[in-house]
């Protein structure tokens, strides 16, 4: 039963701009008019006898200070109110952190946070958007409950904390950072030499109920899931937080199940990875709660604008523009040549601009200005038949968005939706 507490505070108020409830009940107007409550939801239940509440503070202030609200005493039942701000979760720390910010920044979507230790934060550009910075696997349990609304995160996290949830949906499946792959590792040395494969793994006879293969890993839902789908019948899994490839030298473990990217840290270790032991690939995603996306348009409405902002940028990373001068008797004729004998038309087609000389005081047009866009790795070739069909002055820029008339993934969200 909700019920309308008395309040006690308690801890100096001084500099207190707004109160961060960090779960769910009614408190706003108990808590007096120099608050601004942002997010004026919290179940109570009648046990609750006092709550840990984190305030903001204002701008100048770097210190996080904590008020105590004592509860006491039955009141009038209030009625819970809906969450009206839209909350994205990003990573808090280390390299997909970085990333993130990173990617959300080059698609003009800079995330504000007053001091690095606080976990909040807004965006200018999305408003009516909570950013709240949590670990990787925080970012998808709270994405699961709907306690945040999106979030990103790498795949490998989404599926071993998401567990296949169908609350959870992926809006954008490729944000080009933290790639990398879910491997079993075993080591190149002693019994494990000859052993080239999961299925020769699986195979070995000294697996029993008594000595079953030991693999450490922080990811036991895949692990268990991948090891039973391949046969192994003798596994016992344990966990560590990091620096797991120590652990087979360490005679801790016989395998490990960890993430792989260059493959030094295997190589490092004395460590191989075997065919068919590749659990997932991985990089960062773009995800959200499904009912929210479903029931609030707002989120749907912010996450079609992310969408389309990481998707434009995405695309653009991987082109160059190009332009070049071409000698021609009319933007027909010079379009045709491009068409004709080139690989590289351009999006829907070359742009043909004429380019006006001074003749004796008279424009006059001999040559035109293609532009086209060109995949990167394909640049050098793209000039070298630019050349040959008559291009001179060539110029290279780098892209930095490409907005399409509509978004592919975000019609296969809509799909997802229906599903
Ligand atoms: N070596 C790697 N190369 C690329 N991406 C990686 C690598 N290791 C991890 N990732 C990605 O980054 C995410 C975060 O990794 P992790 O949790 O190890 O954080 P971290 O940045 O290493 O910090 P810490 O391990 O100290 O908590 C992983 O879920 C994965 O998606
Ligand atoms: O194939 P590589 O390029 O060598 O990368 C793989 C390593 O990167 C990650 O560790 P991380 O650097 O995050 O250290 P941690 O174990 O402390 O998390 C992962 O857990 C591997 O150990
Ligand atoms: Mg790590």
């Amino acid at each position: 039963m909700a019920v309308a507490p008395t309040m006690t505070m308690q801890g100096s108020l001084a500099g207190l701009q707004q109160l961060e409830l960090p779960r769910t009940s009614y408190l706003g107007s108990q808590l007096g008019s120099q608050f601004r409550v942002r997010q004026p939801c919290v179940k109570l239940s009648p046990r609750i006898s006092s709550l840990k509440l984190h305030c903001q503070v204002s701008p100048s202030s770097t210190t996080l200070p904590q008020l105590n609200v004592d509860i006491s005493g039955p009141g009038k039942p209030l009625q819970p109110v809906e969450r009206t701000t839209i909350r994205l979760a990003l990573p808090s720390k280390g390299r997909m952190a970085e990333d993130t910010l990173g990617l959300m920044k080059d698609c003009q979507l800079s995330v504000r946070k007053l001091n690095p230790r606080q976990y909040i934060a807004d965006i200018s550009e999305l408003k009516n958007v909570e950013v709240w910075f949590q670990r990787a696997s925080d970012v998808v349990r709270k994405l699961k409950t709907g306690d945040v609304d999106m979030g990103i995160v790498g795949y490998d996290m989404l599926r071993e904390y998401g567990e296949d949830s169908e609350d959870l949906v992926i809006v954008h499946d490729a944000l080009g950072f933290g790639e990398c792959h879910l491997a079993i590792g075993i080591p190149t040395y002693g019994i494990f030499e000859n052993i080239n494969s999961l299925n020769e793994l699986a195979a070995m006879p000294l697996w029993t109920e008594d000595r079953p293969l030991r693999v450490v890993t922080g990811y036991t839902y895949l692990g268990k899931k991948f090891l039973e789908k391949h046969g192994f019948k003798h596994v016992q899994l344990s966990t560590a937080d990091g620096a797991l490839e120590a652990a087979p030298a360490m005679g801790t473990a016989d395998a490990i199940l960890d993430l792989v990217s260059s493959g030094t840290t295997l190589r490092e270790n004395n460590l191989k990875e075997i065919s068919g032991g590749a659990v997932l690939s991985s990089q960062g995603v773009f995800v959200a709660n499904k009912k929210a996306l479903l029931e609030r348009k707002e989120v749907l409405d912010v996450a079609h604008e992310m969408l389309e902002r990481f998707e434009a940028h995405l695309t653009a990373l991987g082109q160059f523009t190009v332009v070049a001068n071409m000698r021609g008797a009319s933007a027909e004729e010079v379009a045709e040549r491009i068409l004709n004998n080139t690989s590289y038309p351009g999006l829907q087609g070359p742009t043909v601009s004429p380019v006006y000389t001074n003749e004796g005081g008279t424009a006059n047009v001999d040559y035109y200005a293609i532009t086209i866009c060109v995949p990167k790795p394909q640049l050098y070739h793209a000039v070298q038949q630019l050349r040959k069909a008559g291009g001179s002055g060539v110029l290279v820029s780098p892209l930095t968005y490409i907005f399409d008339e509509e978004t592919p993934r975000y019609r296969q969200l809509l799909e997802n939706l229906k599903a």
